[in-house]
């Protein structure tokens, strides 16, 4: 399989402060990656680093096979990003913008800017600058849709979108996707747009990579198991249960483990667990389950 990105042993600080150590992930042409994690757990850093706008401590990326610090400008025209929803150039008009962008990129598709442009109640001389912070999110979307990437960046896509226009931009994020030979890395904290969306998921924790797998696999096998034990009693500490706390008297924890498993490492000799309850997840609550609350 064809790697779209590469990223290699990346370790980075900001000052005295670890964001991670090795953090190593590829992601497969024709795939869309979710890379979810807590506030502050590095996703914009790994955004900034794999375009080689900040440079880690080591290690060393790869965009569709060209290191990060050294992309020749016909691969950044392959590469659509859109960095925190931002548009930039907010002082021309939505005219002057795709005739400004459309000289920087050979498959520039104008219809599918203005297609979407329509959707969004604005006027092609509308600065974008006086439009609402979700329109400007729109316009810049437009854009990347024009450009026609080979691979989709989205640092937080969503960000100031209504509800409406999220699941629009998520089922043109499912056409672009079907296309096969597209490839999506996105972030976002709004994981039910991400549970329509990816593929395969990255979760980061503080410091390091909590897990990489695919969402199937996840949604499949990951559940929630609710349990009550004796007064007193506390379950078992293992390393295939996750974030395990008691909530209203009712004992919580979170498992890979089919329920035999986990009622045999929850009670050891066998006494038993009659009220052991498994649960299905949305992709939301797993990632509750892996990272904690808090
Ligand atoms: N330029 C910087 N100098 C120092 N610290 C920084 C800098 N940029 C980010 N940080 C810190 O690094 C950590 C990771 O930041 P980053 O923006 O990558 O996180 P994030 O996962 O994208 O967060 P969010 O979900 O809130 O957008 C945070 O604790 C942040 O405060």
């Amino acid at each position: 399989m064809e790697k779209v990105i590469e990223c290699k042993n990346i370790t980075h600080y900001y000052g005295e402060k670890l964001i991670y150590e090795n953090l190593s992930f590829d992601v497969e042409k024709g795939k869309v990656l979710g890379l979810l994690g807590k506030n502050g757990t590095g996703k914009t850093t790994i955004i900034n680093i794999l375009n080689g706008y900040q440079q880690p401590r080591s290690g060393e990326c790869f965009l569709l096979g060209e290191n990060m610090n050294h992309l020749t400008p016909a691969t950044k025209a392959k590469i659509g990003l859109l960095l925190e929803g931002h548009v930039q150039h907010s002082y021309f008009t939505i005219e002057q913008i795709e005739k400004y962008y459309s000289a920087f990129f050979p498959n520039w598709k104008k219809e599918a800017f203005y297609e979407l442009m329509e959707k969004l109640n604005v006027v092609p001389h509308q600065k974008i600058n006086h439009m609402s912070c979700g329109q400007r999110s729109q316009v810049a979307l437009g854009l990347l849709f024009a450009q026609d990437p080979e691979l989709l960046i989205l640092d937080d896509f969503s960000m100031g979108l209504d509800p409406g226009y999220r699941r629009l931009f998520v089922e043109y994020l499912k056409d672009f996707a079907a296309k096969g030979d597209k490839t999506i890395f996105l972030t976002s904290h709004i994981i039910q747009d991400m549970e329509l969306l990816i593929d395969d998921c990255i979760i980061l924790d503080y410091g390091r990579l909590l897990i990489h797998k695919p969402t199937r696999e996840i949604m499949d096998n990951f559940h929630r198991f609710r349990f009550s034990l004796p007064d007193g009693q506390s379950p078992a500490k293992h390393d295939a249960l996750w974030n395990t706390e008691k909530v209203n008297g009712l004992w919580t924890t979170y498992s890979f483990e089919p329920a035999d498993k986990v009622r045999e490492i929850l009670v050891p000799r066998g006494t038993g667990l009659p009220g052991l309850q498994m649960e299905e997840l949305t992709l939301e609550d797993a990632f509750i389950g892996l990272t904690g609350k808090y």
